[in-house]
């Protein structure tokens, strides 16, 4: 007898170690150990400088507001001095303090050696929803610290999660009595996404129907600074009154970030950053999400061609590119207010959104 499919796949692998950064452990990849900057503590911090010197690995996206060249293309590796505490690991990651406590330089980039690690490390914080800034050492790993292989991570990270369904039932909704929620999981460990199916559409027809990204502020607080609720209940309603249709709700809050990463976005527009501008300042792409999960929920619903309900011409464009034909965009415009109309207008100039 074998013990070798009881132990962990590099996908179940993977999982743990996007835990392990969450509660503040490193993790090995390729002989770099590599803790998240956000959940580091002071004594893992002494531990980990015991190992060796100590570099920080940031963003190309981070590096930018700080004004650090991008030595390795889309990400930076800082030489940590040694006199660094961890309230500089933090400003350096997070920007909530850029405007009173601005970092200054010069920043010693460490240029030699392969930047892969950090890399695979920073895709890693990432995933797990937490500021890309990684704290690594070149250093053999101790026992019972997770260890993954550089390149199969960067690949691992960036493959389609495969999703089974789990459980669905009937669920009448105000706007649509008859109707079906369908929980769909991902095999990477990740959140669980949402599919409601309202009457019975014909597959054989173009569907109607609305890829909505989790919006916790917008869908159920009300929020007035995005268009995310009323969007939510318009799509609900358009299809209730057609009688059918599918609405996705992925649960990607803040275009992929996470919502701790969004408020941190929402307090930088409070210091006058528009939506796209707060994203790169925390270090990330302006939409970190993953479409493909949509046309294979679509796919699993025996769903090939839709009348997608948006404005983002990027959806109707990745659908198409991963195999959903898109017959007819939907335009799904709500009003303004005082609080979104800058949030709207940001959205039209910078991210291409049709409004
Ligand atoms: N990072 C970040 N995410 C936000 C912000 N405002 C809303 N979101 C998130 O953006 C997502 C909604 O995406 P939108 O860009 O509004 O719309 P879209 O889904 O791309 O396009 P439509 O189909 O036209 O609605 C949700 O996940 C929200 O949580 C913000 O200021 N910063
Ligand atoms: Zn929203």
């Amino acid at each position: 007898m074998t013990a070798a499919p009881l132990l962990p796949t590099l996908a179940e692998t993977l999982a743990r170690a996007r835990a392990d950064l969450r509660i503040g452990l490193p993790v090995a990849v390729d002989g770099t150990l590599g803790a998240a900057v956000e959940t580091l503590t002071p004594a893992r911090l002494a531990a980990l400088r015991a190992l060796g010197p100590l570099v920080l690995a940031l963003t190309a996206r981070r590096a930018e507001t700080l004004k650090i060249g991008p030595y390795d293309g889309d990400l930076v590796r800082l030489a940590v001095p040694p006199a660094a505490d961890l309230d500089w690991l933090r400003a350096m990651a997070d920007p909530a303090r850029d405007l009173d406590r601005p970092m200054k330089g010069p920043f010693s980039a460490v240029r030699s050696g392969d930047a892969t690690p950090a890399r695979g490390l920073l895709g890693l914080a990432k995933s797990a929803q937490l500021l890309p800034a990684v704290l690594t050492v070149a250093s053999p790993s101790p026992a019972g610290i997770n260890q993954l292989p550089a390149g199969l991570l960067i690949e691992q990270l960036s493959r389609e999660a495969l999703l089974v369904p789990v459980a669905a039932a009937g669920l009448p909704l105000a706007a649509a009595p008859v109707a079906r929620l369908h929980v769909l999981r991902p095999d990477d460990g990740g959140a669980e996404h949402y599919a409601v199916e309202i009457g019975t559409p014909d597959r054989d027809a173009p569907v109607l129907a609305r890829l909505h990204s989790a919006c916790f502020t917008g869908d159920v607080l009300g929020s007035l600074k995005c268009d995310c609720g009323p969007q939510l209940y318009a799509a609900l309603a358009a299809m209730g009154e057609a009688g059918a249709g599918v609405l996705l709700y992925l649960n990607q809050e803040g275009r992929g970030i996470g919502l701790a990463n969004k408020m941190r976005a929402y307090a930088l527009q409070a210091q006058g950053f528009d939506t796209v501008e707060a994203n790169h300042r925390l270090g990330f792409e302006d939409d970190e999400r993953d479409f493909r999960l949509g046309a294979a929920m679509l796919r699993q619903l025996g769903i090939g061609q839709v009348r997608l309900m948006t404005n983002n011409p990027a959806k109707v464009e990745m659908l198409q590119r991963h195999g959903i034909a898109v017959t007819e965009r939907v335009p799904l415009i709500t009003p303004r207010n005082r609080h979104n109309t800058g949030y709207l207008d940001v959205k039209a100039a910078k991210s291409g959104h049709l409004l």
